[in-house]
């Protein structure tokens, strides 16, 4: 009821539809084509940019932000030339001085315009990408204005409406309530690699701005305040943007490889060893391969493959594994051929890994599904972990100590600061049974909802 009357409330109050005056009666054969606009002001910003011409003292409009109040009205659009504010000529005018005419203005306001043509079409069809670091627009001081710009986390996904600036993209996040658009750098900017290469910091390298954007109904442009010089601050360029498509599993395709990601100690093993023996005949790990010797009752290609250390070093050579390591003094490893065993028995593989291995999963042929399992609060690991445990790299059985949950959840924070983009989903592992509950429904969701995947896990293959 209260999204209804909020929604009743928006559209009436969106009374800002043009109310043209006549025109004059005589106007002079050799004046450019003007056009008169009236918006009524509201509580919305108008969610455009200006900028001076310092040659030649015009102000114009640089940008129009997609389905801002400037947008929604169609009347004004980027190049065009602003000429008068209520009356007032704009040019010579300082952006700023533009600006404080708009926010004293009451009710209407009236510009004169003349427009830009032909206006340039946005005819390229929106793009959808997945954040792969973090950014804030309040941080960037190169973003032309802080306010018009969007910030975004690791993991979002974004709709790109408009490429047709080089530098400056405008997008909206996917699953906001907000249909706005705001300014996100493209990756065209050379030099913007020397920015996100450093996300985790302040950039040092980057003088701050002096000058402030205002937030106010217009905005004006800032100048580019880059002092950074590639050789003060080289660094390794970090893919920004990654594209995704919206998959929905066909029913002959391979189940997708579903990945459990987490903390050592937060429950990883636990959930899984718990989901396979519920329903054996769906869920399946992959064998391991390792060096160690067979004990007493175990079955080579049952519990391992028991392979020699001259056998393991020729797989890890030749990229066999998807994850390999050293656990108790010997080697194991979880190769790509044992994942596809568990693919060609028709059972959908459920496999461990460590963060720093996704990119070995991260294909085409997996289309892995990655389940993030966090712990929850210190306190609440305490209620719930009131049995003794193995240690994960020793056969040593005992309680858990406060120390260790806080250690867990450290370990979580900051393996999400590094990885959250990559995770399709979170479990809070708190009360187990609602954990595996939650294991299997997002299990479900991954093979039969549509999800966001790569685009270049669509592409065609090379032949
Ligand atoms: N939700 C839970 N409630 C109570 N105990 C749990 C819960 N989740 C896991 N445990 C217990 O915590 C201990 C550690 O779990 P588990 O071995 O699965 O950790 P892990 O994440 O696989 O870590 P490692 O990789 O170090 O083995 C086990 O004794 C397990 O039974």
């Amino acid at each position: 009821m209260q999204a209804l009357l909020s929604a009743h409330d928006s559209v009436a109050q969106s009374d800002y539809g043009p109310v043209l005056p006549p025109l004059p009666d005589k106007l002079p054969d050799n004046e450019e084509a003007i056009r008169i606009v009236c918006l009524v002001k509201n509580k919305q910003p108008l969610e455009a940019t200006i900028r001076k011409n310092e040659k030649t003292g015009n102000i114009f409009i640089s940008r129009v932000i997609h389905g801002g109040l400037a947008d929604r009205s169609g009347l004004l659009h980027p190049g065009d030339k602003l000429v008068e504010v209520n009356g007032q000529k704009v040019w010579g005018l300082q952006p700023e001085h533009v600006i404080q005419m708009l926010v004293q203005s009451q009710g209407n306001i009236l510009f004169k315009v003349i427009p830009n043509t032909p206006q340039p079409t946005n005819s390229q069809p929106a793009l959808y990408v997945r954040a792969m670091v973090d950014y804030s627009p309040l941080q960037d001081p190169a973003i032309p204005c802080s306010d018009a710009g969007m910030a975004f986390s690791k993991g979002d996904l974004l709709k790109i409406v408009d490429q047709r600036d080089i530098r400056w993209w405008q997008a909206r996040k996917l699953h906001s309530a907000s249909l706005c658009c705001g300014l996100i750098p493209s990756t065209n900017h050379k030099q913007r690699e020397l920015w996100w290469s450093q996300p985790y910091q302040a950039h040092t390298c980057i003088r701050p701005c002096t000058k402030k954007c205002m937030k106010l109904f217009i905005y004006k442009e800032l100048p580019s305040c880059y002092s950074c010089g590639v050789s003060s601050c080289h660094n390794t360029s970090a893919t920004v943007y990654e594209e995704v498509v919206h998959y929905q599993r066909h029913i002959d395709d391979p189940p997708r490889l579903i990945v459990l990601i987490g903390p050592s100690g937060v429950g990883v093993n636990e959930l899984r060893r718990r989901l396979i023996k519920i329903n054996p005949n769906t869920y399946q790990r992959p064998i391991s391969h390792t060096i160690r010797s067979q004990k007493m009752g175990e079955k080579n290609g049952r519990e391992y493959h028991f392979v020699t250390k001259e056998v393991f070093a020729y797989m890890v050579v030749n990229h066999k594994f998807l994850e390999y390591g050293e656990h108790n003094g010997h080697m194991y490893g979880t190769s790509l051929d044992s994942v596809q065993d568990v693919l060609d028995n028709g059972k959908l593989c459920v496999i461990d890994l460590e963060p720093h291995c996704i990119h070995s999963v991260r294909t085409k042929k997996l289309k892995p599904y990655i389940i993030y399992v966090r712990p929850p609060s210190p306190a609440c690991m305490k209620q719930t972990r009131k049995d003794p445990h193995f240690l994960s790299n020793r056969y040593i059985k005992r309680y858990f100590y406060d120390k260790d949950f806080e250690e867990i959840e450290e370990a979580s924070r900051t393996m999400e600061a590094k990885y959250r983009q990559y995770f399709d989903c979170v479990i809070v592992n708190d009360d187990l049974q609602d954990s595996c509950m939650d294991l299997f429904t997002a299990i479900q969701h991954a093979q039969e909802e549509p999800q966001w995947i790569p685009a270049s896990w669509f592409a065609p293959d090379h032949p």
